[in-house]
């Protein structure tokens, strides 16, 4: 089996571990296999690779989503450093609507995040000089791009730093609550 894959408590969300080749020379990984995926009943069909870099340990991205028709599947692993990487169900009329669930991600753990279509998706940086990967399955739409205020106490999430040291930018200083924010209007939509 070459990915290892657990479910986590929010339908859809998956962490995925690739197999690692370990020799004297270094390592060997598929960090990603179309056929792989889809032999583990993962049809994603990934068009954009985006890298972001952290200069420091408390840096907060997020909580960030596309709307349709420009929802994107997000598949987010770490290639140095750590993260706390967090997943928010914002698809109305689902049973577990404004619900978050997120894994510790990083370089040594070699793990990742599957974020689908319908979740919001944010994390914070555990260390500094830290460096993510994410692929994406819908191009950048900056007219579709929406963010969700990462303390919504609707939402809860538990950050595993104070947010005295959280680093933000303005757009999610000032981004809307759960309850403001412009949301898939039906949960079929948004896993079209
Ligand atoms: C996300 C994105 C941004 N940009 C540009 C827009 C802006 O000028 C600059 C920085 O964008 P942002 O401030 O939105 O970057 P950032 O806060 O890192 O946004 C990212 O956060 C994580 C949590 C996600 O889930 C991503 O989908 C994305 O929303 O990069 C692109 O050109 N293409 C892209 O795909």
């Amino acid at each position: 089996m070459t990915f290892e894959i657990r479910p986590l408590e929010l339908d859809g969300v998956l962490e995925i571990r690739p197999r690692k080749f370990v020799d004297e020379r270094g390592f060997f990984s598929e960090t990603w296999s179309a056929r792989g995926f889809a032999d583990a009943g993962i049809g994603l069909a990934f068009v954009q690779d985006n890298h972001s870099y952290s200069s420091a340990r408390g840096v907060l991205r997020g909580l960030h989503y596309q709307l349709p028709p420009f929802a994107q599947d997000k598949l987010v692993r770490v290639v140095k450093g750590s993260i706390f990487d967090v997943a928010v169900d914002i698809r109305k009329g689902s049973p577990t609507f404004a619900r978050w669930c997120g894994a510790r991600l990083s370089a040594k753990e070699w793990n990742q995040l599957l974020v689908p279509k319908g979740f919001a998706h944010g994390f914070l940086t555990l260390e500094p000089e830290t460096e993510v990967i994410y692929k994406v399955s819908s191009p950048y739409s900056a007219a579709h791009d929406r963010g969700i205020r990462f303390d919504d106490p609707d939402i809860g999430i538990i950050w595993p730093l104070a947010a005295s040291q959280f680093q933000l930018s303005d757009k999610d200083r000032n981004a809307p609550r759960l309850a403001k924010a412009q949301l898939y209007e039906a949960m079929e939509e948004a896993s079209a």
